[in-house]
This record gives structure tokens, C-alpha cells and sequence, in this order.
């Protein structure tokens, strides 16, 4: 126990609140929902549309194994947030340094509002598609077509809203009827989808020369849309009871998640494809493709409640992040400001054309900050400091965790490094046609880290 004196002259640096053992209560049947939940939804049935425009086979190998990597560093950040009990963005201290975590911090905070916000206006697109052939409104696209996109964003910000403000119990509920809803949806759409056409015609669809995508492409989209969990996960599993049920089950959860979903938004955007004679990728909206295929109202349910549940995950990481800069204010507090941002932002898209050229833009980004900011915080947790961080260095003013001034300079150049890499990366022929940039970049990041802070080490040393 320090004496009075010396708690005086110890400064700190904001908050960090570790969950104890004796207070988790989530067990791996939990992990896995949230994470079925965060991925089972519009989003995740539009990128599979997305993808289609590699034709079938690039795609769908592709998604299994961008997917099963990109959830591998899913389980190991889980792992971090179940051995300290500490959120995402509080980890990133060690890393970055006290001060240097607001870098990751803000990231987090835009890209989960930015989540929240396309997710809300994929619902809004696939509810004004629903009001179009149920009441007539003008569709997307078409002149006065932004009625029903407008009225689609205000009654996702609602459920949000209600989410939020019902607390984690009733997004649980939620959860569960949500899910029974879908499974029943989805069984539904696969039986119309293979009544029309069949696997073999699927198979072997080829997409117009001029929108087809590369592998690399492919690779690209789905890593951002994956390692966008990744520096989510420690604020789930953090509550988690046992070890399997943090890294396993949230493994497992999240590719269930991704494959159902995008499989079906794939197959379906390229059955419409066949039988209407001409791809759009735009088509993968699911509404879409339900009235196509003649599917109607349950559809509209099923896209709000799946958005519902996914932007809870989104909104809770964004709050989660602002709490990290703002230790003063509460979680409830920083969730209804995520929320009216969240809400602000969805309508943006109504200005811009064309939301899936917004969309590819917005994973661009994400997958050039995200993929070397996991890189370094990866590395420096199980490398360098082999699996071991100290939990009351983590707001010590001149602790171990606290480099320059704060910052961690080592970590902040790997990670600038990592994203110049990207942006050169991506623009090399042979990489855009097959891995692409993303798993490249993170390597060069990571080991960049690793160089720089073992050298380090051994000055101290
Ligand atoms: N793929 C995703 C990552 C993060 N948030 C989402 O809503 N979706």
C-alpha cells in the first residue's frame, strides 16, 4: 500500500475500469450470439452482394478465408480484453502510450459511427424499397425517392434509441427473437433463390468484364469489413467467464455470422443476376432481391431488427471509445452521443449519387488505419510483452506505459508506416490482382513494431 505522500506525487492520466472475475456473467453461448448478431444482418448481406461482381468461386473462397484469418486476430484482441478485463481502447495505452491510445481512440469512434450510419442507411434503402412496392412511394433513386430513404433513417435511429436507452437486457431480447426471425427469412430466400436457378448456373455466372473485381479487391473489402470487429472485441469479452467462450466462440460466432449472410447476399445477387438478364451490384440490397424474387414485408422486419442488433455492437464500441478520451463521462452519456451522431451522419449519402462508391471508400480507409493500428497492439501485447500487461501502469503518469510524453513513438511511426504501405501497395498491379493490400501492410507494421520495440528493450536492458 503506497503512503499518502507518495499517491500525491504519483500522477495519473484518465480512468481505466478492469472487469474483475467475480463480476462477468457472459458465457460462450453470449459470445457467440453477439457476434452472430454483429454479423448477421444487412451489412453483411450487402458486401457479400458486393463481392459477387467476382463471380462465384473468387468470391466465396475468398470470403472463407479473408474471413478465418481476420477473425483469427478477433480471438487474440478477445484474448487481451479477457486476461486484463480492460475495453479495446484502453489496451491500446500500453501500446501507444496514455496519450498516444487517443489516436486509436478517435479512429474508433468515427469508424463505428460510421458503421452504425451505413448500416442505418442499408436499412433505409431496403425500407424504401418495401414502401415503394407496398405503398407506392417513389423508389430509391428516382425522383422524390429520398421520402422513404428519410423515413427508413428516422425509424432506425428510433430503434436505436430505444436500444440504447433500454440498456444491454433489452438488446438481448431483441437478440433472440431477431435471430428465430432470420434463421425463418433466410431458410425462406434460399428455398425461392434455388427454386429460380440453380448452383450450377450460379457457379457458373461470370460478371460484365466491366465491373468485375479483382481478387485483390475482394480481399481488400472483406478484410475492412472484418478487422472492423477486431478492435471491438475486448469490450465483450472482458465480461466473458471463461477463456473459450472470449476467443472461440467469438471465432466462431463472427465467421457464422459473415458466411450465412454473405452467402446468401452473394447467391441472391447473382440469381437476380441470371434471371434478370443484367448485374447491377447495387441490386445486393436485400429488399431489392426479396420483391424480385416476390418476398415482401417480412423482409422489412427482419433488415430493421438485424440493423438494430448489429448497430448496438457498433454504438456500445463508439461509446466504449469516447469514454477512453473522456474518462470523466459516463458510458449511458457517451452512448446517446454516439447515437444522434450516428443518426446525423446516415444522412449524409442522401447528397452523394452513388452509397456503394461512399461505402467502398469508407472500407478503403478502414482497412488502411485499422489493419497496422491491430498489427502493432497485437504484437506489442503477445511479443513484447509476451502476454503480460500491468494493470496499474495503465494511468501512471512516467510509468511503463507512458514512453514520451505519453506517446509511444515506436508504435505511432510502425503504424504511419503500415498505412503508407497500404496506399502504396494497392496500387501495385500484381498485388490489387491477388492478395491485396491490407495483410501486407499489417506484416510490414507489425514487423516494423516488433524491430523497433525489441531494440528498445535491449537498450533498457
Ligand atoms: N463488418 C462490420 C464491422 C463493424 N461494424 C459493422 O457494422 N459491420
Amino acid at each position: 500500500m503506497k503512503n499518502a505522500t507518495e499517491q500525491i506525487a504519483q500522477k495519473t492520466f484518465g480512468e481505466v475500469e478492469a472487469i474483475p472475475s467475480s463480476q462477468r456473467s457472459a458465457t460462450g453461448w453470449d459470445m457467440t450470439a453477439t457476434w452472430i448478431g454483429a454479423n448477421a444482418n444487412n451489412g453483411t448481406w450487402y458486401i457479400g452482394g458486393v463481392i459477387a461482381a467476382a463471380g462465384m468461386y473468387t468470391a466465396s473462397v475468398t470470403l472463407i478465408m479473408v474471413g478465418i484469418l481476420s477473425y483469427v486476430f478477433l480471438a487474440l484482441a478477445g484474448l487481451m480484453g479477457y486476461r486484463t478485463g480492460l475495453p479495446a481502447m484502453a489496451l491500446t495505452r500500453a501500446s501507444f502510450g496514455l496519450r498516444g491510445s487517443f489516436v486509436p481512440s478517435i479512429i474508433n469512434l468515427v469508424q463505428f459511427i460510421g458503421w452504425a450510419a451505413a448500416n442505418t442507411f442499408i436499412a433505409a434503402i431496403s425500407i424504401s424499397t418495401i414502401f415503394n412496392s407496398i405503398f407506392g412511394w417513389p423508389a430509391y433513386g428516382s425522383k422524390g425517392g429520398n421520402t422513404g430513404l428519410i423515413v427508413g433513417i428516422i425509424i432506425m435511429s428510433l430503434l436505436h434509441l430505444a436500444s440504447i436507452s433500454l440498456g444491454e437486457k433489452s438488446v438481448r431480447m431483441i437478440e433472440r427473437v431477431g435471430i428465430i426471425l432470420v434463421i425463418i427469412f433466410v431458410v425462406w430466400e434460399s428455398v425461392v433463390v434455388f427454386r429460380n436457378v440453380s448452383l450450377s448456373q450460379i457457379t457458373a455466372w461470370q460478371p460484365p468484364h466491366a465491373v468485375r473485381l479483382s481478387s485483390g479487391a475482394v480481399v481488400d473489402i472483406l478484410a475492412a469489413f472484418n478487422l472492423a470487429w477486431v478492435t471491438a472485441a475486448s469490450d465483450f469479452t472482458r465480461y466473458a467467464k471463461k477463456e473459450r467462450s472470449a476467443t472461440v466462440m467469438s471465432f466462431l460466432g463472427a465467421n457464422i455470422g459473415l458466411f450465412w449472410f454473405a452467402f446468401i447476399g452473394l447467391t441472391a445477387t447473382i440469381a437476380t443476376a441470371i434471371t434478370m438478364r443484367a448485374f447491377d451490384p447495387n441490386d445486393s440490397d436485400p429488399s431489392t432481391i426479396a420483391i424480385k424474387l416476390g418476398l415482401g414485408m417480412i423482409a422489412l422486419l427482419v433488415i430493421v431488427i438485424t440493423s438494430t442488433t448489429a448497430n448496438a455492437v457498433n454504438l456500445m464500441a463508439a461509446g466504449s471509445a469516447l469514454t477512453n478520451m473522456w474518462h470523466r463521462m459516463r458510458l449511458g452519456v457517451a452512448l446517446w452521443i454516439v447515437t444522434f451522431a450516428a443518426t446525423l451522419v446516415s444522412f449524409i449519402p442522401l447528397w452523394f449519387a452513388n452509397f456503394l462508391t461512399d461505402f467502398i471508400t469508407f472500407l478503403d480507409f478502414i482497412g488502411m488505419f485499422l489493419g497496422p493500428e491491430i498489427a502493432v497492439f497485437l504484437v506489442d501485447y503477445f511479443l513484447i510483452r509476451h502476454g503480460k500487461y500491468q494493470l496499474e501502469e495503465f494511468v501512471k503518469v512516467d510509468g511503463v506505459y507512458w514512453y514520451q510524453g505519453g506517446i509511444n513513438w515506436r508504435a505511432i511511426a510502425a503504424w504511419v508506416i503500415g498505412l503508407v504501405s497500404y496506399w502504396v501497395i494497392g496500387r501495385i498491379p500484381v498485388i490489387k490482382e491477388t492478395i491485396g493490400a491490407t495483410f501486407v501492410a499489417m506484416a510490414i507494421a507489425g514487423l516494423v513494431y516488433y524491430v523497433m520495440a525489441r531494440k528498445a528493450q535491449r537498450t533498457i536492458d
